[in-house]
Parts: C-alpha cells; structure tokens; sequence
C-alpha cells in the first residue's frame, strides 16, 4: 500500500527525528536517482548537462546537494538561484566547491533548461503556498528535450490536496521523501508528478489520511468462496437498471455484476426479458437480496427505482440518474438509513449532488476537497470518477486508485463498475472496501481490455476475470 501524509503529518514527524541527518538521506536518494536516470538516458553521469532549478527553502537545498554530487561525478551542473540571497548556505557553498556555474538570470536559466540533459526542480517543496510565483513560471512553459526531475513534489502541485493554482512543472520523475503526499496521487497533481519514487528517510509518520491500494492489498478484500458457499450465502447482488429508453445500462451493469463474487444477480428493471436473453443466468423473480444498485441508465424510472432500494436496510450504490434523483432530494434522503449508501458520482453528477452553484470543473480541479465534502454531507460513502478516482467515507478517510486508464472514459464504463462494485458489497465488503476494490479491478480491466487501444465498456466487463486473476496472482 501506498500511503500518503500531510505536510503538518510529514512536519512533525520530522521534528520527532531531531537531529538525524534527514536532508543528507533525502540528497543520497535524489543525487542516486538522476545518476540512475542519466546513465539510462545516455550511457554516463560524466559530460552530461544538469541545470538545478533552486528556490529559497531546503527543496532549493536538496536540489544544490543532488547537484553537487551530480558535479563530482562529472556532469556539468548550472544552478539558477530564484532567490539568489536566500538559497541554502550549505548547499550553495558544497555546489560552488564543484566549480559549477551560479546563476540568477532568468535567460541564462531559460535557455539551460532547453537543453539540459535533466533539470531538477528544487524551486518549492511542501513549504510552498499559492500556486506558481512569476520568476518560476517560464519554466512550466518552456519547451525541454531533457528529463525534469522534481524534488519531493513538482513545484506549483499542492502537497496537501493535488490542485494547481495556474502553473506548475510537469516532470517525468518525482523523487519523494519519507512518504507520499497526497497532492503526489490525486490529479491534476498526479500528471504533473510522473513516474514517483520514494526515497525512504526514517520517518515515522502517523497512520495515513490517505492510501493507495496495490494488489496485494486488493487481493486480501477481494470476496472468496468457502467449501460451505452455496449462492445465496455468497450473497445476492439485486440490480435496478436501464428502462425502456436505455436498455444498455441494464445489460452492462449486470455484465459487471456477474464478475463480482456474488452467487447470483437479481434483475428488477423493464428490460428484464433483454438481460436474460444475454445473461441466462440473471434471476427476474422478486426476493431478497444483500445490496442494491439503482440508477445506471434508470432515465424516468430513477425516482420510483431509488426510493424502492433506499427503503431496503441492505448497501445500497447508487449511481447516474439515480445520483441525478438523489441530487434533487438532497441528502436528507439518506438520513434515515442505517445500511451503508455507496454513491458513484463523475464530477458533473459530484457537482449536481454538491449543489449551490459548484461545477464539474471546480470538482475536477479539487477531487480530495469534493470527494471529502460529498461524504461528508451525505453521510455515505462516495466513489468519485475521473482520471484518478477518489473514493472518500464520511470520517475523510481516503483511498486513491491508481490502476484508471483514459480509455475508461467511453460510454457504459460507468454502469460496467457500478453493477461490479454493488456485487462486491452483495457479496459482504464494507462500501469504502468494495469501492476501492470495485475502482481497482474495473481499471486493471481497462488496461488488460485496452491494451493502449480504443475500448468498449463491453470489453472491459470481459476483462473483469482476467484482472481479478491478475491482481490475486492466480
Ligand atoms: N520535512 C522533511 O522531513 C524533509 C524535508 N526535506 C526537504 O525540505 C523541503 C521543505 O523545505 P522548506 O520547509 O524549507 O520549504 P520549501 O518547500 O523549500 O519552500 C519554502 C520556501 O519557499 C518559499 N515559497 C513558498 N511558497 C512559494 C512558491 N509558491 N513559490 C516560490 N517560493 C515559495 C518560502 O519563502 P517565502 O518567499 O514565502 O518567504 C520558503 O522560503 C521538502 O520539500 C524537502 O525537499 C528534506 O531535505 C529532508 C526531510
Ligand atoms: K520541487
């Protein structure tokens, strides 16, 4: 598992270490990284051009170090100091002892960082505040054939939650100390931080406001039937979707379900006779079932549909018009339940359910924020779609999944990991378990579905046994 820290979190785990040479671990595992980099990219350390981008705090000093250590094994380092009278005094002088060249000019800078072989940005770390300050914002601009290495976190990202305010450095790799941060897996941050590298320093942090799941961890929630299982006890997953006008959703969401564990899928929507025909295996007759989805293509039929699965104490996922219906109740309509509510939100349904003016793309810019914000309100546990899914409980407890693919994005992707996800808490997973299970399978299907080609949602739900195969090493 990945888990990632807040600054105050990382701040005072670091003065719990008072006295241990943490920058110096931090410097070993940066200068250590670029060297690996350089060697990859062109055979040697030696000869190689490195312009150090450095600001006014300890990231401006981790960069100074790494650039030093960079220059004693040959590489020819330029630094551009950003605040030429505050830069790290340490660093500065072990930089200056290499005989490498110091400079403040911005067109010195600029045209270094077009042709270097690798940059490191060392202009802010978690000390930054606001977004990108305007000596530093040519850089985020500025074509460059060379790797841009970020120290801790690309400068602009914020640490905490992922925005970005304006600009910030889009880098290849980030070289991150002691933990991860948040801003460092949950986009738009995440795009700009690359491939992201951990490099251990001896913190001891407190447990992780938010965690990224890998398929071990994955693996260990993941349903499995026992010797005693029979279909009902592996649960039963009842399924309100599609209608007459959307008769997709319906097929789709079950595609999903019949892939999550569950021992059978109970169908309760028009288009009964059209999922039996593809699914012979759905069941059409009325009965109990352990967890509810309601709303993929639902059209008019949502209000009826919600408000007949929402009156069940069993999990309920509620998901596209079923959200848009629930948008209009407002969350009172969730007070009563005492069953876990799972919603599904992509950010334009996020915003509809946030109300009071907030739109899809100030939700898409503040995922962590919104995600929290949502489940908070409603008292439930909210799955946020889109380029990293947020999935975020009432008490703010959140996990990012990092296993999403572009080619996610097309039509009936949705209902394939609504049906999915409600399978998995038919089957007897916690709504923030199932959730980030249901995100981290239907993404490796998308990829295993993909495979860096144009996708259907109907390919993906194939794929769905091969991910869970994948992620449980089977
Ligand atoms: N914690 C740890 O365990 C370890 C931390 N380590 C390293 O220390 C880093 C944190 O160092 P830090 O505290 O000195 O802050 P840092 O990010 O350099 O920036 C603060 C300076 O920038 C300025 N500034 C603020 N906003 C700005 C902006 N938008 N754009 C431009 N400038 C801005 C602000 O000055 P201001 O102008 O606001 O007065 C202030 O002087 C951390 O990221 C990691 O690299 C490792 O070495 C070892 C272990
Ligand atoms: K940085």
């Amino acid at each position: 598992m990945r888990e990632a820290h807040t600054v105050a979190q990382v701040r005072a785990a670091e003065a719990a270490l008072a006295g241990q040479p943490l920058m110096d671990r931090a410097v070993a595992g940066l200068a250590a990284t670029c060297a690996r980099l350089l060697a990859r990219r062109r055979g040697r350390v030696y000869g190689a051009r490195v312009l150090v981008l450095a600001g006014s705090g300890d990231n401006g000093g981790d960069a100074l170090f790494a650039g030093a250590a960079l220059a004693r094994r040959g590489a020819a380092v330029t630094a551009v100091l950003l605040a030429p009278e505050r830069a790290h005094p340490g660093a500065l002088a072990a930089l200056r002892a290499t005989g490498s060249q110091l400079t403040a000019d911005q067109d010195v800078g600029l045209a270094d960082f077009r042709r270097a072989d690798l940059i490191l940005d060392g202009i802010v770390g978690i000390g930054g505040r606001g977004g990108l300050r305007p000596a530093a914002q040519p850089y985020a601009r500025a074509g460059r054939r060379g790797l841009l290495v970020a120290v801790d976190l690309p400068s602009g990202v914020d640490a905490d939650t992922g925005e970005v305010a304006g600009e910030a450095l889009r880098a290849d790799v980030t070289v991150t100390f002691g933990t991860h941060k948040p801003g460092l897996l949950i986009d738009p941050g995440a795009e700009y931080a690359g491939t992201v590298q951990l490099v251990p320093i001896g913190l001891r942090p407190p447990a992780a406001p938010v965690q990224a799941l890998q398929h071990a961890d994955v693996a260990a929630l993941l349903p499995r039937p026992g010797a005693e299982s029979d279909k009902y006890r592996r649960g039963v997953l009842g399924v309100l979707a599609g209608s007459e006008r959307y008769p997709g959703a319906a097929l789709l969401a079950v595609a999903g379900a019949l892939h999550g564990g569950v021992g059978a899928v109970r169908y309760q929507g028009r288009p009964g006779e059209e999922v039996v025909r593809r699914h012979p295996e759905v069941l059409l007759t009325p009965g109990r079932v352990q967890a509810w989805v309601v709303g993929p293509g639902s059209g008019d039929e949502a209000p009826g549909a919600l408000a007949d699965a929402l009156a069940d104490e069993v999990p309920v996922l509620v998901d596209a018009d079923g959200l848009t219906e629930l948008a209009r109740l407002g969350p009172g309509a969730l007070a009563g339940r005492a069953a876990p509510t799972l919603l599904t939100p992509h950010t334009g349904e996020a915003a509809r359910l946030l109300g009071g003016g907030v739109t899809a793309q100030q939700v898409a810019g503040a995922r962590l924020h919104r995600a929290r914000e949502l489940a908070e309100r409603y008292g439930a546990v909210v799955l946020l779609k889109g380029s990293t899914t947020v999935v975020a409980r009432p008490d703010g407890a959140v996990r990012v999944n990092p296993t999403g693919t572009a080619w996610l994005a097309t039509a009936g992707s949705g209902d394939v990991l609504a049906g999915f996800t409600g399978a998995l808490l038919a089957a007897g997973l916690g709504a923030f378990d199932a959730a980030s299970a249901g995100a981290y399978l239907h993404g490796v299907a998308g990829r295993i579905a993909a495979a860096d080609a144009p996708v259907t949602a109907g390919e993906v739900a194939q794929a769905l046994p091969a991910a869970w195969r994948e992620v449980c090493g089977v």
